[in-house]
């Protein structure tokens, strides 16, 4: 089971994700997030992880250009773009800079579900307010017969996300308020345990 831990707030709670065994860590940038952070910010964090897992940018707000070229300049490995302010021919700007961008998007806004329909790489499915910690009804999903990797998010939490998984059956799965001792902090306990009860699966 693939696993991003999302939103991440400072180098160390990063360093804690990798270790976990975290594939990838995202960090935000968007003027509406409290977990928005500024370029030098963002940059201690990709540092930090280094090549050790995927390092994603994800935004909301920024032009699909601007956001690759950040992307670029901040060396993440993926740039996520989230929300139905994405056209197609946004994902073909992106694609012009970054080689791997995903496309995250909810149920809510009836999406094509096929992965690379837009040319992403991955697909992520989700509550409609992204970073929320809302639940959504996984079960309403044939994950199955989605053909291609795609990630559940939304309102996952170490307690939820086993079963989230036996519903869904994603590739992978992404969490932010589920691993945060308040708004926009993160806890590295809460990630240890998400990390372990999402990939203990793996090994039943
Ligand atoms: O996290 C945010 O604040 C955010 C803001 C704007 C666009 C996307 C954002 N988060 C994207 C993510 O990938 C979250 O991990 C995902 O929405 C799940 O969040 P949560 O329900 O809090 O686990």
């Amino acid at each position: 089971m693939y696993v991003k831990i999302c939103g991440l707030d400072t180098a160390d709670n990063a360093r804690v994700a990798v270790e976990a065994g975290a594939d990838a860590i995202g960090v935000v940038m968007s003027a509406s997030s409290s977990r928005g952070l500024d370029a030098a910010r963002a940059r201690r964090i990709v540092d930090a992880v280094g090549d050790a897992a995927d390092t994603v940018l994800v935004t909301n707000d920024l032009g699909a250009r601007e956001a690759a070229e950040v992307a670029s300049r901040l060396g993440v490995t993926v740039l996520q773009l989230h929300g139905p302010a994405y056209s197609e021919a946004s994902y073909r700007e992106a694609l012009h800079v970054m080689p791997r961008v995903w496309r995250a998007t909810s149920l809510a806004d009836a999406p094509s579900l096929q992965v690379g329909a837009h040319g992403e790489e991955a697909l992520l499915l989700d509550a409609a307010t992204p970073g929320s910690g809302e639940t959504w009804d996984v079960a309403a999903l044939d994950g199955s017969a989605i053909d291609g990797p795609w990630l559940l998010a939304g309102g996952l939490t170490p307690a939820n996300v086993a079963a989230a998984i036996e519903v869904a059956n994603p590739w992978g799965v992404d969490v932010s308020s589920g691993v945060e001792s308040s708004r926009a902090v993160k806890d590295p306990g809460l990630i240890r345990e998400f990390i372990g009860a999402a990939k203990h699966l793996q090994l039943r």
